[in-house]
């Protein structure tokens, strides 16, 4: 069983079909879940072989609650996936005189903030859980709808305009309480705090740079025990059970008050 975001119709339903596709031989069986939170909680109690959750967009940087998760699960990664992400600006009925209002999740709409503006000028914005449920609120009224093209035939919309915005991908992490071995190219992620003084972070970084690892990614994250108090988020190339990952992992252990191993898997990009 794959737990992934939905309902039916999400970007977050095609990664799980294609993960199904490529890893599971098409027979992995789809299960939509409300949020990205019960899509961690299936997994976690073993309802779920795997999930499937959005991580992070190239144009709108990382998915908080996918990352709050992360920190506070007992979840591994299992696999990345990169999607182009094309949307379209849908609409139910007629849309009537008023101002335009148009139904998404907030992570689509902020990729399309600018085009939306260019198109409806003045409207309203109402946050969703996810493009699917924009799409049946817009069906039911005279409003518009931001999301994958295929909503449109699903709840009966029009395709008022096709975005395809330079660059646009989102990476998706599939989740699992399972292991992966170590394939030939792999990357690692973890998550630590650094005890607060001068050159605590370099000291960190100095870890993987004396290994010559290199890192594909770092981002802080507020530890949300008051402000300038944080956690980082970092991607390295290897396998956690490989030297030299293994001997960065253990030393970014000693080295640090909290961290945490999310996993190893295939290495997707760069
Ligand atoms: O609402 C959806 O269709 C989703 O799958 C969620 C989500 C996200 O949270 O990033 C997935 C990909 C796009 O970047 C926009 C929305």
């Amino acid at each position: 069983m794959i737990s992934y975001l939905g309902p039916p119709g999400t970007f977050t339903e095609e990664a799980a079909e294609r993960f199904s596709e490529e890893e599971l031989g098409g027979n992995g069986k789809l299960q939509s879940a409300r949020t990205i939170t019960a899509v961690f909680s299936r997994v976690e109690r073993g309802e779920a072989d795997y999930g499937v959750v959005p991580w992070e967009n190239s144009l709108e940087g990382s998915v908080g609650e996918t990352l709050d998760n992360f920190l506070h699960r007992s979840v591994r990664v299992f696999g990345e996936l990169v999607l182009p992400i094309v949307h379209a600006l849908m609409s139910g009925s007629e849309p009537d005189d008023r101002e335009p209002v148009v139904y998404s999740h907030p992570q689509a709409y902020e990729q399309a903030r600018e085009t939306l503006r260019e198109l409806l000028g003045n409207h309203e914005f109402v946050p969703t859980a996810s493009t699917a449920e924009a799409a049946k609120l817009a069906s039911k009224e005279g409003a518009y709808a931001l999301g994958p093209p295929r909503l449109a035939e699903r709840f009966g919309l029009d395709i008022m305009e096709e975005i395809r915005l330079e660059n646009n991908e989102t990476r998706f992490a599939i989740i699992s309480r399972r292991d992966r071995a170590p394939t030939k190219e792999d990357k690692t992620s973890v998550v630590f705090s650094v005890t607060d003084r001068p050159g605590a972070l370099r000291e960190i970084l100095g870890i993987f740079a004396d290994r010559g690892i290199n890192l594909t990614k770092i981002e802080s994250r507020p530890a949300k025990r008051g402000l300038g108090d944080y956690v980082f988020f970092l991607d390295f190339e290897g396998h956690r059970m490989l030297y030299p990952g293994s001997e960065a992992l253990a030393e970014l252990r000693e080295r640090t008050p909290f961290s945490k191993v999310l996993g190893s898997y295939p290495k997707v990009f760069p």
